[in-house]
């Protein structure tokens, strides 16, 4: 499946529910190396990434059973190898995480750079200081990061960005470490705080996730666990926005409205009506909507991974809107795409400067990425007539069945790889 074809106006009313969280799961999967015992996961989306990243595991000797959809067992006490390269692994960013758990389990791990999304020149420099603080040596060969260990040893770590990759990498390979390790300016991401209460249940010893001062305490062994993932902020922010940007009235399910406090407050800025519940959220889209300014920033601030999404809304707010990104510095590539469709927006550096527009048009546009993807099927959602969205599969790397999701909530639209399937879509719904 190639596109997405959508004939926008229906405003999205009903309930939808969530998965878990992508980027908590990819770092307990991986975390799952830490031990020989059998770990169970649940809440695990089944979207590309993840699925790239159990093959990988599999690859390595782990055994994994699917006991269904959203849940599954790893016996990682087989693994063989601690080297992992392949075409796929190559294309996702968190491949980095097989290596702090396997330097942690083995003192040994050789895995191919990552990838990821192409947003910026993403490095993972602070990762390598941080094995490397721990003891390892690492190396750049042949385009992998091979890292070795004789001893690993806690440190005092500061990290010179706040990263959520390198903070999870570190807490993986500290935990196995001997003595204490100390991570200053560490992120705070709700997915940061899952992955050490899931390593916490498998018998490490950290504190202070969640805050910027993250102490582990090594411990010599870990054990298996069965534990359940948090759901999505991403992709509930994602469905929040859907209802705002549609003029909707959604109810988002099975969420944690904490982890979702920085996009209920710039909807409600926008003029938009958002009841909280225990674990839920609803949001009720209004007939205009105010312009804002939104700067990204790591938790708690206004998440990057929303950052097109809330673009697309402010596009139809009335008013001159300025968005700041100040986390990756090419992550306005969809802009282009978006014009398009009759926005008007100008990028000048890391800064989108967007004027409300009364209506966009359908037109087609290519995904350059996840989240940018999945913003422009919002803006076809919102568009006169019909819009076709190439490159749909970056989309499907982080949203489990999307389109399903939306035809749930009253929108027409279609996974379509050819032309007569296009053809007969708006015949259908002409
Ligand atoms: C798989 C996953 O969980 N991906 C998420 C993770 O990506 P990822 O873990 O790649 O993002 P980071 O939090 O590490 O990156 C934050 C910033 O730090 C910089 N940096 C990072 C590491 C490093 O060693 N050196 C360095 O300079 C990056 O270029 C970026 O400017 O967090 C991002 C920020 O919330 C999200 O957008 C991604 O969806
Ligand atoms: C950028 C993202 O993912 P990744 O870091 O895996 O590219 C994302 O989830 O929005």
């Amino acid at each position: 499946m190639e596109q997405y074809i959508m004939k926008g106006g229906n405003p999205l009313v009903g309930e939808v529910m969530i998965g878990g969280a992508k980027n908590a799961a990819l770092g307990i999967l991986a975390a799952s190396i830490l031990t020989d015992d059998p770990v169970t996961i649940d809440n695990l989306p089944d979207v590309r990434d993840i699925n790239v990243l159990l093959e990988a595991i599999a690859e390595t000797g782990a055994v994994i059973d699917r006991v269904d959809r959203h849940k599954v067992t790893l016996h990682t006490g087989s693994v063989k190898s601690t080297v992992v390269d392949n075409s796929y692994i190559k294309r996702i960013r968190a491949s980095y995480y097989l290596l702090g758990s396997m330097l942690g389990r083995y003192r040994h791990a050789e895995v191919a750079l990552p990838g990821g999304c192409n947003i910026g020149s993403r490095p993972i420099d602070q990762h390598l200081k941080g094995f490397r603080a721990l003891g390892a040596e690492v190396e750049i060969r042949n385009g992998m990061v091979v890292a070795d260990a004789e001893h690993l040893r806690g440190a005092h770590l500061y990290m010179d960005v706040v990263s959520v990759g390198a903070t999870i990498n570190i807490m993986m390979a500290a935990s196995l470490a001997e003595g204490r390790t100390i991570i200053e300016n560490a992120a705070k991401e709700p997915h940061v705080v899952d992955v050490a209460n899931l390593l916490n249940s498998m018998g490490a010893d950290i504190k202070g996730a969640g805050t910027d001062v993250i102490r582990v305490n090594g411990v010599p062994r870990m054990h298996g666990t069965e534990y359940s993932i948090i759901p999505d902020q991403i992709e509930a922010g994602t469905f929040m926005f859907a209802a705002a940007i549609t003029k909707g009235d959604v109810t988002v399910k099975n969420v944690i409205p904490k982890h979702l406090e920085s996009i209920t407050s710039k909807l409600r800025e926008m003029g938009c009506e958002v009841v909280e519940f225990d674990d839920a959220v609803r949001v009720v889209g209004k007939p205009v909507l105010h312009h804002t300014h939104v700067k990204t920033l790591p938790y708690p601030g206004f998440p990057t991974d929303m950052q097109p999404q809330i673009s697309v809304a402010l596009t139809l707010c009335q008013g001159t809107s300025m968005v700041t990104e100040s986390i990756f510095e090419n992550r306005f590539k969809y802009v282009d795409e978006l014009n398009r469709m009759g926005s008007s927006i100008k990028v000048e550096g890391n800064v989108a400067v967007i004027e409300g527009v009364k209506s966009l048009t359908g037109a087609q546009v290519t995904a350059p990425d996840l989240r940018a993807g999945a913003a422009l099927v919002l803006a076809g959602l919102a568009a006169e007539g019909f819009t076709l969205v190439d490159d749909v599969k970056y989309i499907l790397r982080g949203y489990e069945d999307f389109a399903g999701k939306l035809r749930g909530l009253g929108a027409e639209i279609e996974e379509i790889d050819n032309e007569r399937d296009a053809l007969k879509f708006q015949l259908k719904t002409g």
